[in-house]
């Protein structure tokens, strides 16, 4: 990103630093996402070698051995510097640019020109003075310090060898630029003063011995050159730091891969970002001003949720303490200010979100509603509204007449239960439950933690209503009723604590509690008990379901070990296999945690399935070359076809001379293409590797036919995708391009072991060639048919309108002429109307008229 950031400001050809990344067609602008793509992604992927062979200047096509040699055919699409592009000029295999780069000394200021190629084109300098070097040898010192937190911020994980690639790239795309900068001194001033770099600092640099190392030993040897200026080490020290403070609010980019299989549009971004265009938005349904519009509150929004938690924390305050402080006069008497601070906080954010209840979106016709006029509307037809109303009615105003301070042991309730209506806004507190529940990767801990907030909620009221009967009796009455007597039970603690330990024993009817001595203790206590059983029949059924849901997958996957390890035990399969079953078990629930991943997301569409399975396995699949150079449908029609399947050590996945069924691809593990004697190894096949495609593309001119052409077996265990071959043949009819670069990667490998029939080959080829031209004109002629079709029927509805008109002024004429000659045939129609059945005859310029228009009308067809 930096690298082209600097290169941006300099005015440079954005394309020079991209030459090395070849373009694969399907980023052309048809697909509409190849403009956008930031730089990084351009450096990550850069493998000339494994994405285009077949354009890089026919010199450095590297060679079929070559190919092989740096992981074949077969091999997962890798970031590697085998070439840099057109631009670049040069193309070698990695191998040999590695060797290159470690065994080359850094130049030492001009040479002459008769260095070896390859050296030039590394570090071009043949006009440039010896400043101009040392003060690339700088640029590239600061890029390099950029790229360690690009690589840090783009990919951690990926391996050293990938890293190795990265730098390389920037490193050649670096050289690319460099050879564009004039190499005079006031243009070298100037990019220094861009640089903020000062020019006399940059004299002083001169190249040491110890340069040599540079590519060698990675960033250590790297930053030596800049540890003798202190103003720059300042300079990059700050940059760095501001690197790493800005950092964490930089957003991670999204990967290129799945930007280009996502089907992810603005739609699904709406109300996501604040900073959407108009554009972007107008599928939504807005009002006519600004201000209208601003008024609406998107409810998909994060901070509508954050704001309904407000809302909950304060309808949970006064359904806690609205209902505490009416009975337990105490707790308004310990800190008046505190509550009535809080309880007008609350009417405030009450009224507040009276506000936003009114102007939240709502979908029609699947468009977010965001006209402000329509919103309040569609809020006064819905329930809520009153609730909200009723809720915010100010009934404190009772206060006036019955003030708070009156609340005492002689006098219950408190006056502040006229607050009582503030319950009502409960809906919001359900709804913020609901956002939480979709939202939370821990939906059965939540649901727990809301029916245990349930259970403590309803023992706190019945408590409240024990003290508040208590009260009605006459508190110490009877051994039932609470005993205030005592300076123990006087207190505000013990009152509340007695009457929540009465209220838990009598709901959850698990514990013995004072005998009722009248009639309103014992009918009390019958609906407590009653309460008590339905409800927690009800939490405890929950809970349990809730409880034994949450491992529900685990239980699952036991129960189908349990049920092969007894069949195996009742068929007397021999413990070796059956010690490889139960591995192969361990291993597959330790790597997806499912048996069956397929019937977890049955219930998606397939496009958000396919969308799924693609970042699930993105790894793998971005390494599978042909998913580079086709178009994205390829990969989503693919990816819900394939099956993953586990293999064991030692397994074969096919053995040479079986027909093939279904090809794979490898997504975890390593596996060996072995001869016939089981012991040769002729390639190991990695992630991202394909396999078994020989056998079921039916190449002609195979001379094996549909029959394996090796062994390949697995090493460790191995984590395949199998894809049948009947879906394969159905996905490749669609794309033809993917299925000419599978057959002709089978092609080489049946060269290589002199399997193919040439002649065969050659005239199949032909065939399909012809067949393919055949059908091209075809559909070229099918389309001129059409064409002339189109203007056919628009003749003819032309003509048929004259007609009709004709028509109806003969009606007309009839009607009002309605005297038959008697020397003109007449019909009488249904109507009653007489038809003149001769035509009539028309003035001589009409008629010449009207056949020019039919000579015209010829020449259209035609
Ligand atoms: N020399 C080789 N290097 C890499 N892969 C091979 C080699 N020979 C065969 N294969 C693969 O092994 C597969 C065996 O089944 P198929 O013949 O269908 O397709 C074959 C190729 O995909």
């Amino acid at each position: 990103m930096w690298t082209y950031m600097m290169a941006a400001a300099r005015g440079d050809r954005v394309n020079t630093m991209m030459s090395t990344r070849r373009r694969p067609e399907t980023e052309s602008p048809k697909y509409g996402y190849n403009l956008s793509r930031p730089m990084y992604r351009t450096t990550r992927f850069v493998s000339p070698v494994a994405s285009a062979p077949a354009q890089l200047p026919s010199s450095c096509n590297p060679s079929q051995e070559e190919l092989e040699i740096s992981g074949g055919l077969y091999a997962p699409f890798q970031p590697t510097l085998a070439a840099v592009g057109a631009e670049g000029g040069v193309c070698l295999p990695r191998k040999h640019l590695i060797a290159n780069q470690t065994a080359m000394p850094l130049p030492m200021g001009p040479t002459d020109s008769a260095e070896p190629e390859e050296q030039q084109l590394h570090y071009p300098r043949s006009s440039c003075s010896s400043s101009s070097w040392q003060h690339r040898q700088r640029l590239q010192i600061d890029y390099d310090d950029d790229d360690e937190d690009d690589d840090d911020d783009d990919d951690d994980d990926d391996g050293e060898e990938v890293q190795m690639g990265q730098q390389q790239q920037h490193q050649q795309q670096k050289v690319s630029r460099q050879k564009e900068l004039p190499c005079d001194e006031v243009g070298f001033a100037k990019d220094n003063r861009e640089e903020g770099i000062d020019p006399a600092e940059q004299k002083s640099t001169q190249p040491r011995a110890s340069d040599a190392n540079y590519l060698e030993n990675g960033r250590k040897l790297i930053q030596e050159p800049s540890k003798g200026s202190k103003p720059s080490a300042l300079r990059r020290t700050l940059q760095a730091l501001r690197q790493r403070l800005t950092k964490r609010n930089r957003a991670k980019p999204p990967d290129w891969f799945l930007e280009k299989f996502s089907n992810a549009t603005n739609t699904d971004k709406i109300g996501k970002t604040g900073a959407m265009d108009d554009a972007a938005l107008s599928s939504e349904i807005r009002g006519s001003s600004a201000l209208c519009n601003r008024l609406s509150v998107d409810p998909t929004l994060q901070s509508h949720y954050r704001w309904l938690a407000v809302v909950s924390l304060a309808v949970l305050y006064n359904i806690i303490f609205v209902v505490g402080r009416s009975v337990f006069w105490e707790i308004n008497k310990s800190a008046p200010a505190v509550w009535y601070t809080l309880d007008y906080l609350c009417d405030f954010i009450y009224l507040l979100d009276t506000l936003v209840h009114m102007h939240e979106g709502f979908l029609d016709q699947g468009l977010l509603v965001r006209d402000a006029f329509r919103l309040r509307r569609h809020y006064f037809h819905t329930k809520g509204w009153y609730l909200d109303v009723l809720s915010m009615l100010p009934t404190d105003l009772a206060y006036i007449w019955w003030p708070p301070e009156t609340c005492s042991s002689l006098y219950l309730p408190c006056p502040v239960i006229v607050r009582l209506n503030r319950l009502l806004r409960l809906p919001r507190l359900w709804e913020w439950f609901d956002r939480t529940e979709t939202a939370t990767g821990y939906p059965n801990a939540f649901r727990i933690c809301k029916v245990v907030l349930a259970i403590l909620v309803l023992i706190h009221w019945n408590a409240c209503m024990y003290f508040a009967i208590s009260y009605e009796i006459g508190f110490s009455s009877d051994s039932w009723v609470y005993n205030l007597n005592g300076t123990r039970n006087n207190t505000l603690q013990r009152q509340y604590i007695y009457s929540f330990y009465w209220s838990t024993l009598t709901l959850t009817t698990i514990g013995e509690t004072p005998t009722p001595e009248n009639d309103v203790e014992y009918l009390f206590v019958v609906a407590d008990f009653l309460a008590g059983v339905l409800i927690f029949a009800t939490i405890v059924g929950n809970i349990g379901s809730m409880i034994s849901n949450m491992n529900v997958a685990r239980v699952e996957f036991q129960n189908r070990m349990d049920g092969v390890k007894q069949y195996m035990a009742f068929r007397r399969v021999g413990h070796e296999l059956e010690a490889r079953v139960i591995r192969w078990f361990a291993y597959t629930w330790s790597q997806s945690g499912a048996l069956d991943e397929e019937r977890v997301l049955a219930a998606l569409p397939d496009k958000l399935k396919a969308e799924i399975a693609i970042q699930v396995h993105m790894d793998t699949l971005k390494q599978v070359r042909i998913f580079h150079d086709t178009e994205p449908g390829l990969l989503e029609a693919l990816v819900l076809k394939l099956k993953l399947q586990v293999f064991s050590p030692g397994d074969y996945i096919c053995r040479k001379g079986d027909v093939g069924k279904e090809m794979y691809i490898v997504k975890r593990g390593k596996l060996s293409v072995v001869g016939d004697n089981g012991v040769t190894v002729l390639a190991t096949l990695g992630a991202g590797s394909v396999f078994g495609e020989v056998s079921v593309l039916e190449i002609a001119g195979n001379r094996t036919g549909n029959r394996r052409t090796a062994n390949v077996r697995s090493l460790g265990y191995s984590d395949l995708f199998c894809l049948a071959k009947r879906d394969l043949w159905e996905t490749l009819a669609d794309y033809p391009e993917a299925r000419s670069t599978l057959t002709q990667r089978g092609c080489q490998l049946l060269r290589k072991d002199g399997l193919l029939d040439e002649q065969i080959f050659a005239d199949s080829q032909r065939v399909h060639d012809s067949i393919e031209g055949g059908i091209e004109k075809l559909e070229l002629s099918v389309e001129n048919l059409n064409m002339r079709l189109a203007r056919l029927l628009a003749e003819y509805t032309a003509s048929q309108a004259k007609i009709k008109q004709r028509l109806a002024k003969l009606e007309l004429n009839g009607g009002s002429g309605g005297r038959a000659d008697g020397a003109e045939p007449q019909m009488r129609t249904r109507s009653g109307r007489l038809y003149s059945l001769q035509t009539k005859r028309r003035p001589r310029a009409r008629l010449e008229s009207a056949a020019k228009c039919g000579d015209a009308a010829k020449q259209n067809t035609l």
